[in-house]
């Protein structure tokens, strides 16, 4: 009898099939259990659904883990394991209680116009929308010739279309909406499309920028960046709305924000895309990268690699949005200029000094990081199937 390339007495086989047939009973016994708990929270979620609360409930989370921690210690089981398996579960959780839908917060809107709403981020949006009850209509690229009769009567016009022709699609084209209409869009930089949208429409006008890709399965725990405009109070209702399908609110001024996405997004992108043209150049042989690759190579070849999974263009927008990102970059390739000069001379000992650096800078964010990525690292490792 042999278990993959190893070979075993009878005694041994016979030995491990009753162990494993136990095991198989105590899995099917959590997987009824399982189906227990997804049954409980589909009624949560209806609970929740009529009295519009939100499908993230932090402190109910917290509060569970720490006790579920205790009791696992006195058990002998280990807290992580089972913190591990509960946030697995409610990221199940956020999933299922989505589909029963949300509170309406504000019945009172009759339309809600999306433009570019057949576009990947519109998509997600139109379908959270209806989930929560609104008349979602959408406006394509195609549906210029009908804008007027889709755009009459709207109470909120969410613009998510390219970066690159945002600001003047909003200017040449946004002009008549009804003065209590609510305009935002949903672009990855602010300042200029604000700017565009208070100067064209007199009414209550609010920026957002979606912290993720269209491809989350739920927004819970996802950060929405909040630029106020004008009118707060009358779009009070639509961040409302969004808290309740799970995200983080988060209010920023304009210019802090598209300063911080010349780091965040478009010099962070730009060396992802760096380092693929670098794979690519070197023609680097991929299968034996992967091979070869201890779990946080494997996840940076992830994060590098998804990139050249998604579209040219919608990166290009991110990139090339700001200007002032030239700066960011430029600055990084000083800075990789300048740590190779020290590799060429051999300074080791300043190479030492500068990681001593850094590390005091990034103070208490250093461990911190370790020990998130530790959790990651063994997520990507348990991926593994051989
Ligand atoms: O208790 C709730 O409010 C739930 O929605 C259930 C649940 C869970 O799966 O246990 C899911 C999401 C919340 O963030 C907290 C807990």
């Amino acid at each position: 009898m042999a278990d993959g390339r190893f070979e075993m007495s009878e005694k041994t086989t016979a030995e491990l099939e009753k162990l494993r047939g136990l095991i198989d009973g105590v899995d099917q016994e959590l997987l009824k259990l399982l189906r227990q708990r997804l049954d409980l929270v589909a009624q949560v979620g209806a609970v929740k659904h009529n009295a519009g609360l939100p499908i993230y409930a932090p402190q109910r989370e917290a509060a569970m883990l720490a006790k579920r921690r205790v009791e696992a210690e006195s058990l002998g089981v280990s807290p992580q394991l089972i913190e591990d398996v509960l946030r697995r579960l409610m990221r199940e959780s956020y999933l299922n209680e989505k589909d029963v839908g949300f509170k309406q917060v504000n019945p009172d809107i009759n339309k809600v116009v999306i433009i570019g709403g057949r576009g990947q981020l519109g998509t997600l949006f139109a379908q959270m929308l209806t989930l929560s009850g609104y008349p979602v209509h959408l406006l394509d690229k195609d549906d210029w010739d009908n804008a007027d009769a889709i755009l009459a009567g709207a109470g909120l016009v969410l613009v998510t279309v390219p970066i690159a022709i945002t600001c003047e699609l909003i200017r040449s084209r946004l002009q008549g909406l009804p003065k209590d209409c609510i305009l935002a869009d949903l672009t990855s930089i602010k300042s200029q499309p604000l700017q565009a949208m208070l100067e064209t429409h007199c009414g209550p006008v609010v920026g957002l920028h979606p912290m993720f890709g269209p491809d989350v399965g739920s927004l819970a725990k996802q950060v929405v960046v909040v630029c106020h405009g004008r009118q707060s109070e009358a779009y009070a209702w639509l961040l409302e709305q969004i808290a309740i399908w799970g995200a983080r609110l988060v209010e920023a001024d304009a210019g802090k924000h598209d300063k911080a996405m010349q780091l965040v997004q478009a010099m962070r992108h730009f060396s992802s895309f760096v380092y693929g043209l670098n794979l690519c150049r070197e023609q680097a042989d991929l299968d034996s990268l992967l091979q070869f690759s201890s779990p946080i190579y494997r996840l940076e070849l992830a994060m590098v690699g998804r990139l050249f999974a998604q579209s040219p263009e919608l990166y290009a927008d991110i990139i090339f949005a700001q200007q002032e990102s030239l700066g960011a970059i430029s600055d990084y390739l000083n800075n990789y200029a300048g740590a190779l000069a020290m590799l060429k001379a051999g300074d080791r000992d300043g190479f030492v000094r500068q990681f001593r650096e850094v590390a005091e800078w990034f103070g208490d964010f250093a461990p911190q990081f370790r020990s998130e990525s530790r959790s990651m690292l063994q997520s990507v490792n348990d991926m593994k199937s051989h």
